[in-house]
């Protein structure tokens, strides 16, 4: 895994290039301090009850609607939430209201932890992926119809695992969402992205590595970033 001798000098700026690097987790001097913190912040969120998640919820999508971003958006991706998360779902009836697509992330067949971004309606046919999450099924999310390539969105609602008040992030660390939105760095239009978490996943400092992307807002329970 460490023998890649240009594996360090990888140039994140690249897509391209990124997207095919080899000897990932062999790149990140902080890995093991990451998964570390990465477990500990999941079980505090696992470990709420239904009523704090159902308060934080509320005060999250309160908060998301006041945002402009949110507001604006003629397409919106969020998630549905597993294993504590934050809930934004309340949000979808609200922009549907206003005429808003709503999408969802897809894990992409045959292009290894990218994601395709796909339309949900409420007659969407939905499965379990590998994950356990619910996702818009291989046959919908197949037709090129049903889904927006990423720089299409106007405003994408990432789940976050951990971050700071600098406004650097966490994911699951699948590189899901960084892979998925590599070109931001160097292509536009670009989607603007909203971190959200529960406010217990705040921490004082999140070193960010080289190939994370970055959010415009993070919003919580408690407040919203603008870092
Ligand atoms: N609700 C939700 N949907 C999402 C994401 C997310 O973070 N939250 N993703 C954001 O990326 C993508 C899925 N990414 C994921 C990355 C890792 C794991 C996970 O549970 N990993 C396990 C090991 C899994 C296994 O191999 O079986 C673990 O770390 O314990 C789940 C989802 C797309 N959909
Ligand atoms: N653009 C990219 N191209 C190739 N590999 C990448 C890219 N972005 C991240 N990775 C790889 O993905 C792995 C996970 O990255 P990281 O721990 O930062 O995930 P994360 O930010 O928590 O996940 P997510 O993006 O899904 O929220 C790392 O090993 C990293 O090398």
């Amino acid at each position: 895994m460490t023998t890649d001798k240009t594996a360090s000098s990888t140039p994140f700026h690249d897509p391209e290039l990124v997207s095919t690097a080899p000897a990932e987790a062999a790149q990140d001097p902080h890995a093991e301090e990451k998964r570390r913190l990465r477990t500990q912040l999941r079980r505090l969120r696992r470990n709420l009850t239904a009523s704090q998640q159902h308060e934080a919820s509320r005060q999250l999508c309160r908060r998301l609607k006041q945002l402009p971003e949110v507001r604006r958006a003629r397409r919106i991706s969020l998630y549905l939430p597993v294993g504590g998360e934050i809930d934004p779902t309340p949000l979808i009836s609200w922009l549907r209201q206003r005429n808003a697509r709503v999408y969802l992330p897809v894990l992409r067949p045959f292009a290894e932890n990218h994601l395709w971004l796909v339309e949900y309606r409420p007659d969407t046919p939905m499965r379990r992926n590998r994950f356990g999450i619910l996702e818009p099924s291989r046959h919908y999310s197949a037709r090129r119809s049903n889904r927006l390539p990423a720089w299409a969105l106007d405003t994408m609602i990432v789940p976050l695992v951990g971050f700071d008040t600098e406004g650097n992030r966490m994911g699951m660390g699948g590189g899901f969402y960084d892979r998925t939105l590599a070109f931001t760095r160097v292509r536009r239009p670009r989607p603007c992205l909203i971190g959200v978490a529960h406010s217990l996943q705040q921490v004082p400092h999140l070193q960010p590595a080289p190939w994370d992307i970055s959010l415009q807002a993070i919003v919580s329970d408690r407040d919203i970033i603008r870092p």
